[in-house]
């Protein structure tokens, strides 16, 4: 059964490849989510992409996806820092996760230091650039137990 990927960015990420080019890479978004769904394919998986600054329409995205979707892959940008939110939600849909940043978080301000979704992460990709988000999908795809799907 082919698995359903969900890639979620969080706020600000839709500037990716203008926004602070020496931290975030040149890289823009819309290259990210089109190398991640070819990647996909080739993987015969499934992916849909959503990119959003409110944090509320991430939350009901994720609560869309469950008993659809096996893996998210998320880079929740501010919000990893500060959303209880989004971790319970994530928690609540009980959907696997990857967590992924494009900076090296814990070599940047203090307030980057702590997520509030790392300790219930599969994994935890900082430091990569945007090939943390190739990494992210491939891991997904081969070795992460899909969700419980709805019957
Ligand atoms: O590295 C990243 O992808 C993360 C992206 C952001 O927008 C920041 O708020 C996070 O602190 C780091």
């Amino acid at each position: 059964m082919a698995k359903s990927i969900l890639l979620i960015n969080g706020p600000n990420l839709n500037l990716l490849g203008t926004r602070e080019p020496d931290v975030y890479g040149s890289t823009t978004l819309e290259q990210v989510e089109e190398q991640a769904k070819k990647q996909a394919e080739s993987l015969n998986a499934s992916l849909e992409t959503i990119q959003s600054n409110w944090e509320g329409k991430i939350i009901d995205r994720i609560h869309e996806a469950r008993g659809k979707v096996d893996v998210i892959v998320i880079n929740p940008g501010a919000f990893t820092h500060t959303s209880v939110a989004i971790r319970d939600a994530l928690l609540g849909v009980e959907i696997p996760f990857i967590e992924i940043h494009i900076s090296n978080v814990h070599k940047r301000e203090a307030f980057r230091h702590h997520s509030y979704l790392s300790d219930k992460a599969e994994a935890v990709l900082v430091g990569l650039g945007t090939f943390g988000y190739t990494c992210a999908i491939e891991h997904a795809v081969k070795n992460i137990k899909p969700a419980k799907k709805a019957q």
